[in-house]
This record gives structure tokens, sequence and C-alpha cells, in this order.
């Protein structure tokens, strides 16, 4: 393996998010690695779309340092961001344009130049090549989320960041986006997702943090994580499968108490 292979693509150190005075984000640390699906787990208002909006540059941040592909994002931002692919939520797309609009729209803001024989093309791969004249708002949600991973993966980005990429979805919509994102992992590239799903984040991620309270309480991959905390009487008393899977850690790390 050469050197390029061991550099993390995201480098996260000693984050710290501020709203006020208000601390949202606590001394957060983690990196993603070439070819790794890193899921970024915790209860609702635990700092999860906090840390993502940092690593985006959407918001500033108190201390800490954050590199995409060896990039600050402080001090090198449109380096770090060319190397970056944010999912948005499909409100931010303009609901009247066609979806071939909307891809040659955004391939024009990331530099990427696209015939409108590749746009078929990518619309083929996602199962819309009927739709192509259709209008955005036309689509349903499931339609609308495979177009936004298009979009976010048009420059073919070495980190793609996703927030609850699978909310809302139906099964099928739900397993096609996977099979997207791990085609994203087998080229080398990270993935870094938030999930409320502990089911999707078992089967799919390589490694996840268990954040609370703006704060990360247990990193590794699922498997271990289970296998560290199987026998710790909260993990224990929240199973109610008859084994104990990720959620029963999960539960048993941050507690019964429903975020407000
Ligand atoms: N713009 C803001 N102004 C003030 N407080 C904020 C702001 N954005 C988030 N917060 C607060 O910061 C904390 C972390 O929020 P964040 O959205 O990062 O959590 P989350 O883990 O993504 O939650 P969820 O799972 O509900 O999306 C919460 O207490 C939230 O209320």
């Amino acid at each position: 393996m050469s050197t390029h292979e061991h550099t993390p693509i995201l480098q996260v150190n000693g984050l710290e998010v501020y709203y006020g005075a208000f601390q949202a984000v606590r001394n957060v640390s983690f990196e993603v690695k070439p070819g790794e699906i890193f899921g970024l787990l915790g209860p609702n208002g635990a700092g999860k779309t906090s840390t993502l909006s940092a690593i985006e540059g959407l918001i500033r941040f108190r201390s800490g340092h954050i590199t995409v592909a060896g990039h600050d994002v402080r001090q090198k931002p449109l380096y770090a961001r060319a190397n970056m692919g944010v999912q948005l939520q499909s409100t931010s797309f303009q609901a009247e344009l066609t979806i071939t609009e909307i891809i040659r729209l955004y391939a024009g803001i990331y530099g990427v130049n696209m015939t409108a024989e590749q746009i078929l093309a990518v619309l083929a791969e996602i199962q819309l090549a009927d739709a192509a004249g259709k209008r955005y708002g036309q689509l349903s949600g499931g339609q609308q989320q495979r177009v936004s991973l298009v979009i976010a993966t048009i420059h073919d980005p070495s980190l793609v960041l996703l927030d609850e990429p699978t909310t809302g979805l139906d099964p099928q919509s739900r397993r096609q986006l996977w099979e997207r994102i791990e085609a994203i992992r087998e080229k080398g590239h990270g993935v870094l997702l938030t999930t409320h799903s502990m089911e999707e984040a078992e089967s799919v991620c390589d490694r996840i943090a268990i954040i609370d309270h703006g704060t990360i309480v247990a990193i590794d991959t699922p498997a271990e994580l289970i296998q560290r905390h199987r026998h710790d009487p909260e993990v224990i008393s929240a199973s109610r499968k008859g084994r104990i899977t990720l959620e029963d850690v999960f539960i048993g790390l941050t507690g019964r108490t429903i975020r407000s």
C-alpha cells in the first residue's frame, strides 16, 4: 500500500461548535479512511448535523482542525470543498426544472462537462432515464433522493457527506441507495453519514462513532462495539431480541430518555 492510501480522507481533531453560549460539539475527533463508510450516530440534538456543517464549511467552529483530502477547511476552503460532495436536502432544488436541467446546472457549478448522452446514462443508472424530462417537483421522495445523491457525486469527490440519506425511503429505494453508497466505497472514496437506523449502520458502516450531548462516547466497528459492550448491564437490559444488537449498545450508552 502506498502512503497515499493510508492518508485519511477526512480528519477531525478537537472540534468544538458553539451557538452563542451553548456548546453543541465538544472535543470531537475522528477520521474517515479511503474506502470506508463511517457512520455518525446519536440521539436527536446530539451534534451530528453541527459536526457535518462544520466539515462542509457552513458554520464557523470555535476550535479544532478539519482536513479534507489533506486540505484544511479553514485555510484552503476551496480545495477542501472541491474534494467533497454533499447530499443536499430535496427542498434545495428548483422544483420547476427538469432533472436533466438540474444535473446539467450542477455539473456546470462543479466544472464538469457532461454531454446529453452522459446525463442520460447517469439517469439510466438510477432507473430514471424515462423521467429525464420530468420536473423535479413531480418526482417521488425516493426519486428525488436518488437525483440528489447523483448530484453530490457528480465531480467524483473523495469524501461524500450524507445527512440521514435513507429517511423516508421505501425498502427498494433504500436498498438501491445503499448500493450506490457502497459503490462509492469500492472506488476507494470515503463516506461520512448520519442515520437513526441502527440496523442500517450495523450492516453497512465499516466504523461508527456514537455521539451524545456533543461528545463521542464510543468509536469502533459495529461488531467490536457489540463485543465490547455486550456484558454492560444497561445494554443487557435494553436487549429485546435475545441477542445484543447495535441498537441495544446505542441505548445502553446513550440512555432511554427521549431528547427534546
Ligand atoms: N442554529 C442553531 N442555533 C442554536 N442552537 C442550535 C442551532 N443548530 C443546532 N442547535 C442545537 O445544537 C444541538 C445539536 O444540534 P444538531 O442539529 O447538531 O444535532 P443532531 O445530532 O443533528 O440532531 P437530529 O438527530 O435531531 O438531527 C441541539 O441542542 C440543537 O438544538
